[in-house]
């Protein structure tokens, strides 16, 4: 007990009595020691910039199969791992002392069509390697992204809910929804602080999309500022959940640093900015680019895209955790075009 009759634990580093009270607030000052597994990627770039940003570059150690992207990859700690490797990441995380850890390896939509039982072996043994290391207290916090593509074409297409049918019919979808049961297993049963967003299609400029069925709206910015010209692979009409990376982002840290209290969903939480369709996204670069000819041709990404939402009732991420999102179609497209025509070193095709 302390000098005044609190009871209090002493201090590893001055020997001070410090009451049991502050121990939770002096955690939630530590900063986390982070492993990011799949860095390279479309989102792990820009998601390691941010969390060196925040927590300190030595603090955030980025990782990926191969050495992809030089600007990750010179801009702070980097290491080669296979995320398919239990003993590859479990010495990682002994070694570098890591506490949380991003999981961003996987196939997407359209690249796991083409190769299902890869994708499968990836997408969930990635994931049980990672759930397995918190289950042994070897890492606090884990994050791992789900998508709309948990949804199928039973499920009601428009604000489609937070809890509602869930049929999925690409193989992408059926590893998200298996692996959001798993999430939600791991926390029931282990314990594991385990957080997870159903991220929609994301947009960026920096990096190129990784095989989604999404990816037409990352592509139509770059051919529309380097030929005005652009052969969609979906239907005029097909409309999707859409974010701009920024706010994906943000999400991610913003359900990271929540305090766990906060977490009500272990499974995955629905995210939601915008939607639109090929024809919306073209109208809006044609305000800047209006030479911007667009055609469609559509391909087997067509149904994919059919079974998912074409809206997301993000509620109770919003009531939950507090997420706002800021970019709408109109606002993104600025900003994309403006970061494209500037930066024009992206190669297209
Ligand atoms: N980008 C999007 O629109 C969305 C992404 N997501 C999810 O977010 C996560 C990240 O997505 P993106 O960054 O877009 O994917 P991406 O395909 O751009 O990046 C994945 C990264 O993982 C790496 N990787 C692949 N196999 C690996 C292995 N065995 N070991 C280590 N690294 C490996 C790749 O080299 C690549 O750098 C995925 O789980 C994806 O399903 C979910 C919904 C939307
Ligand atoms: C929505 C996703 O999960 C991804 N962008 C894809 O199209 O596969």
């Amino acid at each position: 007990f302390g000098p005044s009759g609190q009871s209090c634990f002493r201090s590893r580093i001055d020997g001070m009595m410090i009451p049991y009270s502050f121990k939770k607030q002096i955690y939630l000052h530590m900063n986390p020691k982070i492993l990011i597994i799949g860095a390279c990627g479309q989102i792990g770039t820009e998601l390691t910039h941010q969390l060196r940003a925040l927590y300190g570059t030595e603090n955030v150690i980025a990782s990926d199969i191969r050495k992809l992207n030089t600007d990750v990859v010179n801009s702070g700690p980097f290491e080669v791992v296979n995320a398919l490797d239990f003993n590859q990441i479990e010495n990682l995380v002994e070694s570098h002392q890591i506490t949380d850890v991003y999981l961003m390896a996987a196939l997407l939509s359209a690249t796991a069509e083409k190769n299902p039982a890869f994708a499968w072996d990836l997408n969930m043994n990635s994931l049980f390697h990672v759930l397995n290391l918190a289950k042994a207290g070897k890492i606090k916090k884990i994050f791992w992204p789900s998508s709309i593509a948990v949804f199928g074409p039973t499920t009601p297409k428009e604000n489609t809910p937070q809890y509602t049918v869930m049929e999925p019919s690409t193989v992408y979808g059926i590893s998200k929804q298996a692996g959001e049961r798993w999430c939600e297993y791991y926390h029931n049963i282990f314990g594991v602080d385990v957080r997870s967003i159903r991220y929609p299609g994301l947009i960026s400029w920096t990096t190129l999309p990784g095989g989604g069925t999404t990816d037409y709206a990352v592509d139509i910015y770059h051919k529309a500022i380097a030929d005005k010209k652009y052969e969609c692979f979906l239907a005029a009409e097909t409309k999707m959940p859409m974010m701009y990376m920024d706010d994906a982002i943000a999400a991610t840290i913003n359900i990271m640093k929540a305090p766990v209290e906060q977490i009500k969903i272990r499974s995955s939480y629905n995210l939601a900015a915008m939607s639109f369709t090929p024809t919306e996204i073209a109208a809006e670069i044609k305000k800047h680019i209006p030479e911007l000819e667009v055609t469609y041709a559509p391909d087997f990404r067509q149904k994919i895209a059919d079974s998912w939402p074409a809206s997301i009732d993000d509620s109770r991420a919003r009531e939950d955790w507090g997420w706002k999102h800021e970019f709408d179609l109109e606002m993104m497209t600025v900003d994309m075009l403006k970061n494209l025509s500037k930066n024009n070193t992206v190669s297209i095709d």
